[in-house]
């Protein structure tokens, strides 16, 4: 197995069918243009990492990908498809930042309705439940368990239907080191058995357990790159200083446009 210079695996090759494309993409939530004119390829096979401050529309572009945001114009395929066709419904898994469960029935009856929903084979429960590491909380209610098991009970629902492209939008808020660590490695693992992850993250040292990264900053792309380039093109020593670096430079007096997101 390959490893990178971080000693995790790398990622093994991938189509040449983009995961996610994007091209002048435009959204508007009330009264304001919150994505404007964005334009992305994603490629598929790989973890891409969606950063950038409060409020740059990280969950809105997440939203969109996933196809259920309004008021979207420009180019959006998914998967060679337009984004939220029905045919993508199985494809696209999906876990938002609020919980998609229900709190007084049990990990796993919440889990069997969903498998009921797409099709899924009853095995497929378990094993999801397995996946999150909630076996040992598989009868107890959802509303009966802490806030980083309640979402790792959102994400085991998201993987249900093994979607060929999984978009997670902030899903270690709240966990502790050891379920970070730990719930990257089933990123990882995933990922190596060929799903496409968007992940969106507040925690800038999450950004090097990503193949690809895309810094977002006013509904734009500021940067699509590597863990690596973003490193050596700031010359920072860690993810955290380097887009600061890069947010300081586009917020120079020469290039900027302000201090907001
Ligand atoms: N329901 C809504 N109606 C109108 N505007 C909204 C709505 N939800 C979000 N916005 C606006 O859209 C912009 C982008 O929000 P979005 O939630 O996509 O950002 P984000 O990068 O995901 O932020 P955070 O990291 O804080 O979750 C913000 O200016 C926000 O105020």
């Amino acid at each position: 197995m390959v490893k990178n210079q971080a000693g995790r695996h790398a990622a093994p090759p991938t189509s040449e069918t983009p995961a996610v494309r994007i091209a002048d993409l435009v959204v508007r939530r009330g009264k304001r243009q919150v994505i404007a004119g964005l334009t992305l390829t994603m490629e598929s096979g790989r973890i891409t990492g969606l950063l950038g401050p409060s409020g740059s529309g990280k969950s809105t572009l997440m939203r969109a990908i996933v196809g259920v945001q309004d008021h979207v114009t420009g180019t959006l395929e998914v998967l060679g498809r337009p984004a939220g066709t029905p045919a993508l419904r199985r494809e696209v898994g999906y876990a938002t930042q609020s919980a998609s469960t229900y709190a007084d029935l049990s990990v796993r009856a919440n889990l069997q309705y969903f498998a009921a929903l797409y099709g899924a084979p009853a095995s497929r429960v378990t094993e999801v439940i397995d996946a999150v590491g909630l076996t040992d909380h598989a009868s107890n209610a959802v509303g009966a368990l802490s806030g980083g098991q309640a979402n790792r009970v959102s994400l085991a629902a998201a993987l249900i239907s093994r979607p060929a492209l999984l978009v997670l939008d902030e899903p270690t808020v709240g966990l502790d080191p050891v379920l970070r660590r730990d719930l990257w490695s089933m990123f990882r693992d995933l990922r190596d058995a060929g799903t496409t992850l968007l992940v969106s993250s507040h925690v800038m040292d999450e950004a090097t357990q990503c193949d690809r990264l895309v810094l977002l900053r006013r509904g734009a792309v500021l940067t699509h790159t590597t863990p690596a380039e973003l490193l050596a093109s700031t010359g920072a020593a860690d993810a955290e200083s380097a887009f600061l670096a890069l947010i300081d430079r586009a917020e120079s007096p020469t290039t900027g446009k302000g201090t907001d997101a």
